[in-house]
């Protein structure tokens, strides 16, 4: 089942990733308060990595049990640990080492400096094991799983008529990202439609045109954000400028 996506417009990228953040402390409260635990997995991106920094600085963070939080990336860059292009990297000051994570709840990528080497294959292989071995058998229940949107409309590292699109992998190595670093690691859309809920999270004007066509009837091989769905809520939560070309 499809669910009907809606639209929630904010002023201006700070406010919307605090209103994101309030959201996700409390889709994370609720989950917990529901089956005892929950799992989110992140994005990367200005306004992703905005989100994660406002989420640790809210006085609400304490609604969370963090030690039973579980944390996945829906894509990272390929590059060796601790380099600043990571996803990982950029929500590390701001987010992970400042809320009390258990650490083998933080399911980070591999690195290219990690057990797999450079072998992106590998490496993609080894999440997709992660993942399963974590859900018993399959994969886990993604409680809310957020997206950045590109201006050419790519999600994770899924870009616009790109084989990650069309994969029916769980994980997948990306050689040729359009947007560097060209190698990269990334959930595909049989994986990313599993979550709960999808939250898209955009702003800027680079941005509208393709939540613009996302929501008018691309397809997800012309705007891979149209592909990305939740079982009971697919949200955009854009910018009064990402939501310029939305339709009325
Ligand atoms: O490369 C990536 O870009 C997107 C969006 O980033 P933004 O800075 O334009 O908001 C991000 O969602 C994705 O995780 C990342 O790897």
């Amino acid at each position: 089942m499809t669910t009907a996506p809606s639209v929630v417009v904010h002023p201006d990228k700070e406010t919307l990733a605090q209103a994101v953040a309030a959201r996700l402390i409390t889709k994370l409260a609720d989950a917990q308060a529901a089956r005892g635990e929950a799992t989110a997995v992140l994005t990367g991106g200005t306004v992703g990595t905005a989100t994660l920094a406002a989420v640790a600085d809210s006085p609400a963070r304490d609604s969370v049990d963090w030690g039973r939080v579980s944390l996945w990336w829906g894509d990272e860059r390929f590059v060796p640990d601790g380099d600043p292009e990571r996803n990982d990297e950029q929500a590390r000051e701001v987010f992970l080492e400042k809320l009390p994570l258990d650490p083998k709840r933080v399911h980070r990528y591999p690195t290219s400096d990690g057990p797999d080497g450079d072998d992106a294959a590998a490496a993609a292989s080894r999440y997709a094991e992660d993942l399963i071995a974590d859900g018993g058998g399959k994969l886990p229940v993604f409680d809310v799983l957020l997206l950045g949107v590109g201006g050419e409309g790519h999600v994770a590292s899924i870009f616009p008529d790109s084989e990650a699109g069309r994969s029916q992998r769980t994980v997948v190595a990306v050689l040729n990202s359009p947007k560097p670093p060209p190698i990269r690691l990334s959930l595909t859309f049989p994986t990313i439609n599993t979550a709960d809920e999808v939250w898209l999270v955009v702003g800027g004007p680079d941005k509208a045109e393709a939540v613009g066509r996302a929501l008018s009837g691309a397809t997800l091989t012309e705007v891979p954000a149209a592909g990305a769905h939740g079982r009971t809520a697919t949200r955009w939560l854009v910018d009064e400028a990402a939501a310029g070309q939305i339709p009325r």
